[in-house]
């Protein structure tokens, strides 16, 4: 697989975060290629460091927390390459949003409660792309149709939306200039099960029309078993396995990704 083939290549990744009591590792020695053009899933229970991952490669990270070793070359197209652990402030305003997007954990509360959405697709379009300022009347229709959304819900405020249709609002925002790279925290888990279904379905739609590579974190192994391509499996902070999705549901080489799997509720299957 070539350079060009891989959208980033973390190495070595190191985070923590010192506490009263000494420092917590979270995210230990991480090495992980993201494949242009795929679906990764990041799985793992509650405190392996997924989030953290997350912050620590979008330089999101707040004190304590702290990156204390690595790389994470990130290869946009028709840019050059750059490690994400390193750029400056002004370097990661212009990659943010039209070569990495981020929908974080808890996102639905993100947009802005006193502006309509149709304005917050145009703020984030022209922040980044103002060149696109003479399409933006056909872009944004055309965004909410891809989540399934009607063009009315431009004219309308984030209080007169469902937790569902938040979310698909975001995630058009996040696709809407065609970024590189988009990393999705835990998308559907504040969700109910039939919503999450489709807010899953409509990922993969806009994965695909708009050639992003996702990364989603989900502790869901069913998340995963439904829409990621590969998964890499986290274990106190460690990776613990990575592979093609169906290969690791069938065989997982790791007890703890075992033990995982076995956790997804089945139908039939009777709670004891
Ligand atoms: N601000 C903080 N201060 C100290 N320790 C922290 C802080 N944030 C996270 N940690 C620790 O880092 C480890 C990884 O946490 P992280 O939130 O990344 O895991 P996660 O897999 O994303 O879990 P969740 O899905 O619950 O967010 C845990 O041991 C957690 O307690």
């Amino acid at each position: 697989m070539s350079d060009d083939d891989i959208v980033l290549e973390i190495s070595g990744l190191e985070v923590g975060y010192s506490t009263t009591k000494g420092e917590v590792k979270a995210v230990r020695g991480l090495d992980l290629a993201v494949r242009r053009g795929e679906i990764l899933g990041i799985a793992g229970e509650s405190g392996s460091g997924k989030s953290t991952l997350a912050v620590a490669l979008l330089r999101l990270l707040k004190p304590p927390g702290k990156v204390t070793g690595g790389s994470a070359i990130f290869r946009p197209r028709g840019r050059s390459p750059v490690d994400l652990l390193k750029v400056d402030g002004e370097e990661l305003r212009v990659l943010r949003w039209s070569a990495l997007s981020y929908l974080p954990q808890g996102s639905m509360s993100s947009l802005n409660p006193v502006m309509r959405i149709g304005d917050q697709f145009r703020d984030v379009i022209l922040e980044h792309a103002p060149e696109r300022k003479s399409t933006l009347s056909e872009l944004i229709p055309r965004l909410l149709a891809q989540v399934g959304l009607d063009t009315d819900v431009a004219r309308m405020y984030p209080h007169e939306l469902s937790g569902g249709m938040k979310q698909r609002v975001l995630m058009a925002i996040c696709v809407a200039l065609e970024p590189d790279l988009v990393i999705a925290d835990e998308p559907t888990t504040a969700l109910d099960v039939t919503i999450q279904r489709v807010i899953l379905q409509s990922l993969v739609d806009l994965q695909r029309d708009f050639g992003v590579t996702l990364v989603v974190i989900s502790h869901d192994m069913g998340v995963h078993a439904q829409l990621v391509d590969r998964v890499a499996v986290m274990y106190e902070g460690e990776l613990v396995e990575v592979g093609d999705v169906r290969q690791v549901y069938k065989q997982p080489k790791h007890e703890y990704t075992r033990q995982l799997i076995e956790s997804i509720p089945r139908l039939g299957r009777r709670a004891s």
